[in-house]
């Protein structure tokens, strides 16, 4: 205990005149982003006004120079609103996802662009790539690989025929909770339902609390939390979203198998990105099948010193012997050394897409 007793009153009058000086501050950022969108459109009345590595760079700046006592990824998310909020006096930016509504897909959408932006949920992971193509909404957000599952094949495949952009990436930490209704009888669960990749991603806990059960695979976790209401035997294995949005309990939290279970979105859009500081790119690549192929094609990263992140095999669906690679890397298409190993890569590939330049996820 202290000899001055804390005083409440003063705190709380010192509080308000913080939140005070907080709200001009904001309301004058506002003002400025409301500029920003009238030199934008000056120059070109087809401006884009969300830019992803100039958003990326603020991020990245203010966990830099956060102080304390919030932790910096705490801070960035309260600037992630506010910039959401900034932008959306710009342009409300209309974003499709893999739906319904309480998917994973969801939270990145609202963890990337803030919740500020309009976002729509879309039956398929081709539904996102068709709504971005046709203009209907300016991005998309789709899985594209899990740390403990693996790949989400059907994203990769959507690009090869398409001619949309990787704008940006999320990754976001998954938790899998246990849902039941308030009709079901708890003692009695004989089925649970979930995505596939939900009920691989929790195999152990659930052989080990529910080995009798029946686990059925359906199209999301919104959807199974969806299917358990009026089921009494029924339970969900889902994210913190669906349940809230169902109105669904929890009996079991954080029943994935490990603790560190993420998965990684990608945002799809027409858009060039220029350089951020700290880039990824994603290329697609089809080479010959013949001997030596994979070591020609990953030699000039090597010999340029680019660090890879993922390598990604999918069978080619045009000719029987073209191997098609996924590939990612650190650095950004407008570098110089990267320019020039692409450049190689083009030589000895038979087809080469560069997918896109992006910041790398700073939330
Ligand atoms: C203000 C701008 O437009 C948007 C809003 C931003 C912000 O509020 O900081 C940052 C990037 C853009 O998405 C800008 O381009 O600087």
């Amino acid at each position: 205990m202290t000899d001055t007793p804390i005083n409440l009153d003063s705190l709380r009058q010192r509080i308000d005149e913080l939140d005070s000086e907080i709200l001009r501050l904001i309301s004058a950022r506002a003002e400025c982003a409301k500029q920003v969108a009238e030199v934008k459109t000056a120059s070109d009345p087809g401006a884009v006004f969300y830019r992803p590595e100039r958003e990326a760079q603020v991020l990245r700046r203010i966990m830099e120079l956060n102080p304390g006592p919030l932790n910096s990824e705490e801070m960035a998310r309260l600037f992630r609103e506010i910039m959401s909020a900034c932008l959306a006096l710009e342009q409300p930016t209309k974003v499709a996802y893999l739906g319904p509504e309480g998917t994973f897909t969801q939270q990145a959408a609202l963890k990337h662009f803030g919740a500020s932006a309009v976002s729509m949920p879309m039956a398929a992971i081709d539904e996102v790539f068709r709504e971005v193509e046709a203009g209907a909404v300016n991005y998309g957000v789709v899985p594209v690989e899990n740390s403990t599952e693996g790949v989400v094949s059907h994203t990769l495949d959507s690009f090869m025929d398409s001619s949309i952009h990787i704008c940006g990436e999320v990754v976001l930490r998954i938790h899998h909770h246990l849902l039941v209704a308030d009709t079901t009888l708890r003692d009695k669960v004989s089925r649970i339902y979930s995505h596939p990749q939900s009920l691989a991603q929790c195999r152990k806990w659930l052989d080990a609390h529910y080995p009798r059960a029946e686990r059925v695979p359906v199209s999301s976790n919104a959807e199974a939390a969806k299917m358990i209401k009026g089921e009494w035997h029924s339970a969900a294995i889902a994210g913190d979203m669906a349940a809230k949005l169902y109105g669904l309990e929890k009996i079991a939290e954080k029943i994935e198998d490990r603790p560190d279970n993420s998965t990684r979105f990608l945002i799809i859009g027409s858009q060039h990105v220029p350089m951020s500081g700290e880039d990824k790119t994603s290329i697609v690549v089809a080479m010959r099948n013949q001997p030596g192929a994979l070591h020609d094609l990953l030699e000039p990263f090597h010999r340029h010193q680019i660090d890879l992140t993922r390598l990604e095999t999918r069978p080619s669906r045009t000719g029987v012997w073209n191997y098609v690679f996924f590939i990612d890397f650190k650095g950004h298409v407008d570098e110089p050394r990267v320019a020039a190993v692409l450049e190689e890569v083009r030589l000895r590939a038979s087809e080469l897409k560069v997918l896109g330049s992006y910041p790398v996820g700073v939330l």
